[in-house]
C-alpha cells in the first residue's frame, strides 16, 4: 500500500441507529469483496446481535453477554449494552489477539445501533482509536434509513446525529441512505433524491416545515439546526441498496478513497477494472441479503411469493 507498512490493515466501521441495516451490510459487502478477491473478516461487535446472518470471525459475545451483564447488574438493554462497549474498552488485548491471525485481511466490524455510542460515549471512539494505533485503517460507515427523506423534520434530525457521528467518532467518514430499494414505497419525496444526498439549500426543509402549525412554534430552533449544519457543511449521502451491485461498487469506491486503500499496489487496476472482472453478469447475491419478504420491495419478490399472496 502507498504510505501503507505492511502490515497496514484496513476496514470498514459499520455505525448507524438500530433497523438501519448495519448487519445486512456487513452481509452484502462481504459477499461482494469476496467476488472481488479481498479476503474479508466480518467482526461482530454488537453484543445484541443473535443469528448472525454472516460467517462471523470474531464475535464480541465470546468476551462478554449482554444478557448475563443485564442479570448480573440489573441493567436494562440500553445500560447493559454500554456496559458490554465499556467492557470491550477494558480488555482490548483479548480483541487485538482475536484480529492477529487475521493479518491480511480486509476487516467490517459490524457495531452496536445505540446511538450514543456516536454522538457522544467514549468506548467506541477509543476502541477505533486504539485500532488505529494497531495500524488498522478504517472508515466509518455511517448507514441512516432512507425513511427519514419522507419528513422535514426526521430529516434534519438525522442531519444533526450524522454530523455529531462524524465530529465524535474522529475516523474518515462515510454516510448512507440505507434500504433505497424500498425508496419508492414511502411515497413521492417533497424534493429529488439528490437535494438529500448533497444536502443542498436546508431552507426549502425550513419553507416545508414552516407550513405544519406543529412546527412553526419550532421555526427559531429549525433554523438554528439548519444553520449548524450548513456553517459545518461536512454532511452529505450516498445512496444505498444492498442488493444492487453497482450502488455498492460506489459506497466502495467512496470508501477506499476515505480510507486511503485505493492508493495500494494491491489493486493496481481500477476498481472498475477488478469489477467487471470479477463480476460478470452473473454476480449475484447468495440470498436476498436475510431481507424479510416484508421488507423487500415487491418487485423482488419472486413468483411464488406473488403468487401465494393471491
Ligand atoms: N428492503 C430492505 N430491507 C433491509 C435492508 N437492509 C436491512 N433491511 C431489513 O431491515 C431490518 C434491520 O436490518 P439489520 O441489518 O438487522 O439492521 P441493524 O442496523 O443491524 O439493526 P440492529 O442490529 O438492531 O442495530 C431487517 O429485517 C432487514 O431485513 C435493505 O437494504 N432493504
Ligand atoms: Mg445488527
Amino acid at each position: 500500500m502507498a504510505g501503507a507498512a505492511p502490515t497496514t490493515a484496513f476496514g470498514q466501521a459499520v455505525i448507524g441507529p438500530p433497523g438501519s441495516g448495519k448487519t445486512t451490510y456487513c452481509l452484502g459487502m462481504s459477499e461482494f469483496l469476496r467476488a472481488l478477491g479481498r479476503r474479508v473478516a466480518v467482526v461482530n461487535l454488537d453484543p445484541a446481535n443473535d443469528g448472525l446472518p454472516y460467517e462471523c470471525a470474531v464475535d464480541v459475545g465470546e468476551l462478554v453477554g449482554l444478557g448475563d451483564v443485564m442479570d448480573a447488574l440489573r441493567l436494562g438493554p440500553n445500560g447493559g449494552l454500554l456496559y458490554c462497549m465499556e467492557y470491550l474498552e477494558a480488555n482490548l488485548d483479548w480483541l487485538r489477539a482475536k484480529l492477529e491471525p487475521l493479518r491480511g485481511h480486509y476487516f467490517l466490524f459490524d457495531c452496536p445501533g445505540q446511538v450514543e455510542l456516536c454522538t457522544h460515549h467514549t468506548a467506541l471512539r477509543s476502541i477505533f482509536s486504539q485500532m488505529a494505533q494497531w495500524d488498522l485503517r478504517l472508515t466509518a460507515v455511517h448507514l441512516v434509513d432512507s425513511h427519514y427523506c419522507t419528513d422535514p423534520a426526521k430529516f434534519i434530525s438525522v442531519l444533526c446525529t450524522s454530523l455529531a457521528t462524524m465530529l465524535h467518532v474522529e475516523l474518515p467518514h462515510v454516510n448512507l441512505l440505507s434500504k433505497m430499494d424500498l425508496i419508492e414505497h414511502y411515497g413521492k419525496l417533497a424534493f429529488n433524491l439528490d437535494y438529500y444526498t448533497e444536502v443542498l439549500d436546508l431552507s426549502y426543509l425550513l419553507e416545508h416545515l414552516a407550513s405544519d402549525p406543529f412546527f412553526r412554534r419550532y421555526r427559531q430552533l429549525n433554523e438554528k439546526l439548519v444553520q449548524l449544519v450548513e456553517d459545518y457543511s461536512l454532511v452529505s449521502f450516498i445512496p444505498l441498496n444492498i442488493q444492487d451491485k453497482d450502488s455498492i461498487q460506489r459506497v466502495l469506491q467512496a470508501v477506499d478513497k476515505a480510507n486511503g486503500y485505493c492508493f495500494g499496489v494491491q489493486e493496481q487496476r481500477s476498481l472498475e477494472a477488478m469489477m467487471s472482472a470479477a463480476m460478470g453478469a452473473d454476480f449475484h447475491f447468495s440470498s436476498t441479503l436475510g431481507i424479510q419478504e416484508k421488507y423487500l420491495a415487491p418487485s423482488e419478490q419472486t413468483a411464488e411469493q406473488e403468487a401465494m399472496q393471491l
